[in-house]
C-alpha cells in the first residue's frame, strides 16, 4: 500500500452518507474535519442517481452518421487524396471512413507548401492515423532516399513509440522499400550504430541522444510530429528534450502537434513551438467521451479500496482492465497481495527495466494478462481495443516540486479513463475515494468537464455487478465492430 497514510473517516457507510452525517453533528470548522463544502460533492447517497441505461447497443456506422460525434465524417479517405498503396494499408485495418479529426486535419497536414498543426481530438478518436497518413504521404523512398530520416515521430513513453510503429508497420504495408526505425532507451549496448529509416519513432531523450552522438542524422527530416504535445512540452525534462531535439533538426521541417488535451499555459507555448500553426480544437467540456461510463466508488478506508479491487476481480478479467496508482510502489504491493491471493494481476511501472517493460505490455495486448496495474506512465495514448475497465485506485493530482497537492490533474484524469471507450466502444471507468480530498479531486474533475460521474453502491455487490457486466457486454458485442 502508499507509504502515506490514509484518512480514515471514523463514520461508517457511503462517504456521501458520511458527509451528511457529519454535517448534521458537527460545524465544519477545524483542519482536521473532513467535511466541509460536501454538500457539493457528485451525488449525495444515490437519491439523485438514474438508473442508466446500459443496454443500447450502438453501431460505428451510426456514430460515424452523426455529425455531433466526434468519429463523424462525411468524405471518404479515397476523397481524402490518399495514395493507392496507403488506401490498401487502411482497408486491411478495417478503417472505412475517416473521424472527424482524420477528415479535418488530413488536409490541412498534405497541402503544400506543408504548414504546422495543433490538433485535439477527443481520447481514442483516431489522432495517430491522422499524423501517420501525412508522415507516409511525405517519404520519398527511392533507393537514395529510402534510409534517410524524413520523418520524426516523438511520444513520451516507449510503450507508445512502440505502438506508433506498430501503425506505421500496418499502414504502410504496402509502400514499397518504407524503412522504420524505434528510437526507445536500450536495456544493453544494443542501440544501432547508424539510424538508417526513413520513419523515426521515439522517446524524446533517446533520439536527442541518437542526434548528438551522429547514429541519427536528421537533415534530411521533412516532418516532425510530436504525440501527447501537452505532456511532453509541459513536463521540465521531456520539454528540455523536445526543444533540444527541435533545434538540431532542419528550420523548415513540418510540425504537428498532437493531444487529447491541451491546458492555455502549453497551447501558448505550442503556438511557439509550431509557429504560424493551423488549429483544431475543442472546448474542455467537450473532451469526455459519450461511451465511456464514469462512476466512482465509495470507499471506507485505503485497505477497503484493496478489499473492493479484489471484489472487483471477476469483472476486471470478463474483458481486458487497467487498475492506476498513484505511486511505483503501490502498484508492485497491490500486485504482491493480489498475486499471492492466487489472482493473475500483471504490473508495469517506469521502475521496470526496459525489455520486461515490453514484455509485459505485449502480454496485456494479447490479451495473455488481462488485469494491468500501473501508474500515469500508461495513462496516454495506450489504444488496446479489448478494456473495458479503467479504475483510477487514485485520483490523479498534481504535483508541485515533487509533492503533491491535493489538487486534480484534470488532463491525466481524461487521459487515462480515456484508455477505454475507443473509436466508439463502450467502457467502464470507476474512480475510488476514500477520503475528503480525493471526494474533493472528483467534484472538482466533474465540475471542470461539466460530465456526470455516478456512485456505485456497494452495498450490493450484485447490482454492481450487473451494472458493469451489462456495460461490458455490451463493450465485447462491438468488440470488432468494425472489421
Ligand atoms: N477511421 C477509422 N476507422 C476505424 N477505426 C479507426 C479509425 N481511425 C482510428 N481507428 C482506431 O481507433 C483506435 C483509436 O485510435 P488512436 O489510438 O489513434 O486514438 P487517439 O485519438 O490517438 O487516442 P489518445 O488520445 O488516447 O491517444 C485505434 O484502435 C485505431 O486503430
Amino acid at each position: 500500500m502508499s507509504a502515506e497514510t490514509p484518512e480514515t473517516p471514523a463514520v461508517g457507510g457511503s462517504l456521501a452518507d458520511r458527509i451528511t452525517k457529519a454535517e448534521d453533528t458537527k460545524p465544519a470548522e477545524t483542519a482536521t474535519d473532513n467535511n466541509q463544502d460536501g454538500a457539493s460533492g457528485p451525488a449525495q447517497g444515490s437519491a439523485n442517481l438514474e438508473e442508466p441505461d446500459y443496454s443500447v447497443e450502438v453501431k460505428l456506422s451510426d456514430l460515424q452518421a452523426d455529425p455531433n460525434n466526434p468519429l463523424f465524417s462525411i468524405k471518404t479517405f479515397e476523397d481524402l487524396g490518399l495514395d493507392e498503396r496507403i488506401l490498401k494499408g487502411l482497408s486491411t485495418m478495417n478503417f472505412r471512413k475517416p473521424s472527424k479529426v482524420q477528415e479535418r486535419a488530413l488536409p490541412l497536414l498534405m497541402s503544400n507548401p506543408p504548414k504546422n498543426l495543433v490538433g485535439q481530438s477527443q481520447s481514442g478518436t483516431g489522432k495517430t492515423a491522422a499524423f501517420v497518413l501525412n508522415v507516409l504521404s511525405r517519404l520519398d523512398l527511392s533507393d537514395q532516399m529510402r534510409l534517410s530520416p524524413q520523418a520524426l515521430i516523438l511520444a513520451p513513453t516507449r510503450e507508445l513509440a512502440r505502438q506508433i510503429v506498430g501503425v506505421v508497420q500496418i499502414m504502410g504495408q504496402f509502400l514499397d522499400g518504407l524503412t522504420i526505425g524505434t528510437a526507445v532507451p536500450a536495456d544493453s549496448n544494443a542501440r544501432p550504430s547508424k539510424m538508417e529509416a526513413a520513419v523515426v519513432v521515439g522517446t524524446p531523450g533517446t533520439v536527442q541522444d541518437m542526434i548528438k552522438k551522429r547514429i541519427m542524422n536528421p537533415s534530411t527530416l521533412k516532418v516532425l510530429v510530436l504525440d501527447e504535445a501537452d505532456n511532453m512540452l509541459d513536463q521540465q525534462g521531456l520539454g528540455d528534450q523536445c526543444i533540444r531535439a527541435k533545434a538540431m533538426i532542419p528550420r523548415d521541417v513540418q510540425i504537428v502537434l498532437f493531444s487529447a488535451t491541451f491546458p492555455a499555459h502549453v497551447y501558448r507555448y505550442a503556438g511557439k513551438f509550431a509557429p504560424n500553426a493551423n488549429e483544431i480544437t475543442l472546448q474542455h467540456e467537450e473532451l469526455t467521451v459519450e461511451g465511456i461510463k464514469q462512476l466512482y466508488m465509495d470507499c471506507s478506508s485505503e485497505e477497503e479500496k484493496y478489499q473492493n479491487l479484489v471484489q472487483l476481480y471477476g469483472l476486471l478479467t470478463v474483458g481486458s482492465s487497467i487498475i492506476f496508482v498513484r505511486t511505483r510502489h503501490s502498484a508492485a504491493e497491490i500486485e504482491r497481495r493480489m498475486v499471492a491471493e492466487g489472482h493473475t494481476v500483471a504490473s508495469l511501472t517506469g521502475g521496470v527495466e526496459g525489455s520486461q517493460r515490453d514484455a509485459i505490455i505485449d502480454s496485456f495486448r494479447s490479451g495473455e494478462a488481462k488485469v494491468l496495474i500501473t501508474t500515469n506512465v500508461l495513462a496516454r495514448g495506450i489504444d488496446v481495443s479489448t478494456v473495458s475497465l479503467v479504475v483510477n485506485y487514485d485520483i490523479p493530482e498534481e504535483y508541485t516540486s515533487g509533492q503533491r497537492t491535493h489538487t486534480p490533474d484534470f488532463q491525466t484524469y481524461l487521459h487515462r479513463i480515456g484508455r477505454t471507450g475507443r473509436f466508439g466502444r463502450i467502457g467502464v471507468a470507476i474512480s475510488f475515494v476514500s477520503n475528503r480530498d480525493e471526494w474533493e479531486m472528483l467534484r472538482k474533475i466533474q465540475a471542470h468537464f461539466q460530465c456526470t460521474i455516478d456512485r456505485i453502491d456497494t452495498s450490493d455487490w450484485d447490482e454492481v455487478e450487473d451494472i458493469i457486466k451489462k456495460t461490458i457486454k455490451n463493450t465485447r458485442a462491438q468488440a470488432g465492430f468494425n472489421q
